[in-house]
């Protein structure tokens, strides 16, 4: 399997994306894992907020391979413990899926086609992070799986 993490947004040289390419490498000794951006819509200010999250919708829609299972980043979808998380990645993985494509939105959140496309919304707290903060946090929690999955010491009850 492969995951991707499908982005909304820049990319820039902050510290959090410093971070964020750190945990990409380790990641790369477990699985097959790609960061994917797709770049801000150009001329936003000239739409509202609704035609923004549609176009951004049809962005990360025209990604997606017919073999991807799209699940969503969402503080409204459910909450895992980092063990349940690590159990979400094996059970994915046992269930023969060629790709696994975590999407994280833009600044309004998805649109209704890309929640009918998805298989599932994950929250990883109730507050809202900024986009990056957010790639930062799964990026770390799937190398925490797993390292929970091959009983390795870096996470502690
Ligand atoms: C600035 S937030 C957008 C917030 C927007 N109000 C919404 O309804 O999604 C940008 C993206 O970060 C992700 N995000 C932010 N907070 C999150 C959280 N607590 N759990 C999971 N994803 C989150 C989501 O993918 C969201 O689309």
């Amino acid at each position: 399997m492969q995951i991707t993490i499908l982005a909304i947004g820049k990319t820039d040289k902050s510290e959090l994306e410093e971070l964020i390419t750190v945990y990409e490498k380790r990641l790369k000794h477990y699985i097959k894992f790609q960061l994917e951006i797709i770049p801000d819509i150009k001329n936003r200010k000239n739409l509202s907020e609704a035609q923004q999250k549609e176009k951004e919708g049809e962005l990360i829609l025209a990604q997606l391979q017919p073999t991807d299972t799209l699940i969503l980043l969402d503080e409204k979808g459910k909450q895992y413990t980092s063990m349940d998380f690590a159990q979400f990645l094996q059970k994915k993985m046992n269930s023969g899926i060629k790709s696994l494509v975590l999407a994280i939105g833009g600044p309004y959140g998805f649109s209704d086609a890309v929640y009918a496309k998805s298989s599932g919304k994950i929250s990883l707290s109730k507050m809202t992070f900024s986009h990056q903060m957010v790639r930062l946090f799964i990026v770390e929690q799937i190398y925490r799986g797993f390292t929970i999955l091959r009983n390795e010491p870096y996470h502690h009850q």
